[in-house]
Parts: structure tokens; sequence; C-alpha cells
């Protein structure tokens, strides 16, 4: 029972001109609990509406969520998101940030200060805590969103292109720092990407989806997440089958949006 099951989604959005956008048809997935899912495809092909219905902001029109063998049907701490940038309260500082959640569930003031001083240990801000969010480099902020999902201690994380707005530098020592989030939490992760290499670095489990109407693509297991934990990824992507397999996804990529550009220059 435990664990993601993902039963035969579709979502159809009506559009006001009386059309509509099949953003997801019949995906199914089977996560099991602590895998880290990494998602890539090309533009529309439905990965933040995916990510939307299993955090429960979106009702499929058609299929199930369930998690641990209960149904999902809105929004629940069970299932933290982290988003691309701007979900912090820039009003607050690092600390209460990262306090809020376990604020709101009524934990008392000293477990809550202990939680949050072990997690911003863990992201690295101890010596930031005071500081307002927008004294922040990105990468710090998204330790902040990082620190600040962990601590309402979620069964599922949902990364939204939560390094892409980051500097290459920064992105990379976030990369690792995700990595070991995931050993040392065994927390579930589904991590949406428009970056080949860091769906490649981060998914134990990498899904490739397709447009029109949204769907799994091809699904691949890569060793490159393991491997990763606690060494210099550089050294990751020398592996032989790194680059074999980038090439074959990029591929793939590119041939999907060739098709897309082609069916509307056809539309035009
Ligand atoms: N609320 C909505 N109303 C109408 N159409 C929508 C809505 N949300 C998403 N869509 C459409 O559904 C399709 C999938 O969108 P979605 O944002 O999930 O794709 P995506 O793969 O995350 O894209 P991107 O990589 O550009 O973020 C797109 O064609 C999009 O225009």
């Amino acid at each position: 029972m435990d664990g993601l099951f993902i039963d035969d989604i579709s979502m159809r959005f009506d559009l006001p001109n009386g059309g509509h956008v099949q953003a997801l048809k019949n995906v199914t997935l089977d996560i099991k609990s602590g895998e880290l899912m990494s998602v890539l495809g090309p533009s529309g092909c439905g990965k933040t509406t995916l990510l939307n219905i299993v955090a429960g902001f979106l009702a499929p029109t058609e299929g199930r969520i369930k998690l641990n063998g209960h149904e999902v049907t809105g929004p629940h701490p069970e299932r933290g998101m982290v988003f691309q940038q701007g979900a912090l309260f820039e009003w607050m500082n690092v600390r209460d940030n990262v306090s809020f959640g376990p604020d709101m569930k009524g934990m008392s003031r000293k477990e809550s200060a202990e939680k949050v001083e072990h997690l911003l240990d863990v992201v690295g801000l101890q010596d930031f805590k005071e500081k307002a969010v927008y004294e922040l480099s990105g990468g710090m902020q998204q330790r902040v969103a990082l620190a600040r999902c962990l601590a309402n201690d979620p069964d599922v994380i949902l990364m939204d292109e939560p390094l892409g707005a980051l500097d290459a530098l920064t992105r990379e020592k976030m990369q690792s720092l995700v990595l070991d989030l995931w050993k040392d939490t065994g927390k579930t992760i589904i991590l949406i990407t428009h970056s080949v290499e860091e769906a490649l670095l981060l998914g134990e489990r990498l899904l490739v989806m397709a447009p029109r109407p949204g769907r799994v693509h091809k699904e691949y297991r890569l060793p490159f997440a393991d491997l990763g934990v606690g060494n210099d990824l550089r050294e990751v992507k020398k592996h032989k089958e790194y680059a074999k397999t980038r090439e074959e996804i990029l591929a793939m990529i590119w041939n999907m949006e060739e098709e897309i550009m082609g069916r509307t220059e056809e539309s035009a």
C-alpha cells in the first residue's frame, strides 16, 4: 500500500472559445516510497499539470491519485511543493519561513525551534537564519524553500523546476544537496526539469513525457543518482552510460519539438 499511485489520470481543460486542451491522457505511474523520479518533456506536455494534480491543486477529469493507500482529494502537508521561485514569505526571516508549517500545525515552540535548527543545518543556512528572504541569493532562497518543505515532514516532495533560475555553479551545488536530502530523508521526490543533464543526474527513474495529448513516452531506470550521492557530479557525468543516454534523450525531445513545430506550421 505504501507509495504513490497515479492511476490512469487524464486532464482536459475546456477553453472559453469552446475548444479544449487534453493536457494529460491515461497517465499511470506506480512510484515506490523513497523513489526519486525526474520528469522531462517538451513545453506543454503536461508536466506541471501532473504535479499540480498530485499536489491536489487540480482535480483530474479522469483517474485518481492514491498515496499510501488513501485517495488524494486536495492539498495536504503530506505532499510538499518546491517551486522555481517566489514561494517564500518575503517579509519573514529565514527561520520564520522554515518554522511556518510546524507553527501552523501547533507544534510546541521548543519542538519547532529544534526542528528548524536541524533543518537549517541540513541545508547549510545556520549563519543566515536572521536574514530576510530578500537579502539572500537565489540559491540560498531555494535552500530555504527546501527546508520549509521538509519542516512539514511530507511523504512526497514535488519540485517544479526548483533549480531552473540558478546560475550553473549554484545549480550544481543544489543538485548535490537534493541528492543528499533524498538519501538522508528517504522521501519520495518527483522533480520536473527542462535540463536533460539534471534529469539524468537526479532521477533514479527518469520519465520522458510527450505532448498532444500529454502522456508517458518512455521511462528509464538510471544508476547516476545513486552514484552521485556524496560524490562529485562531474565524475558521474564521465560514466559511459551517461553520454549515451543523454544523447538518446536529447534526440527524442528534439524530434518531439520538430514534430510540434511541423504541426503548428501546417495548421498556420
Ligand atoms: N488552466 C489551464 N487552462 C487551459 N489550458 C491549460 C491550463 N493549464 C495548462 N494548460 C494547457 O495544458 C497543456 C499542458 O500544460 P503544462 O503547463 O502542464 O505543461 P508543461 O509540460 O509543464 O509545460 P512547460 O514545460 O512549458 O512548463 C498546455 O497546452 C497548457 O497550455
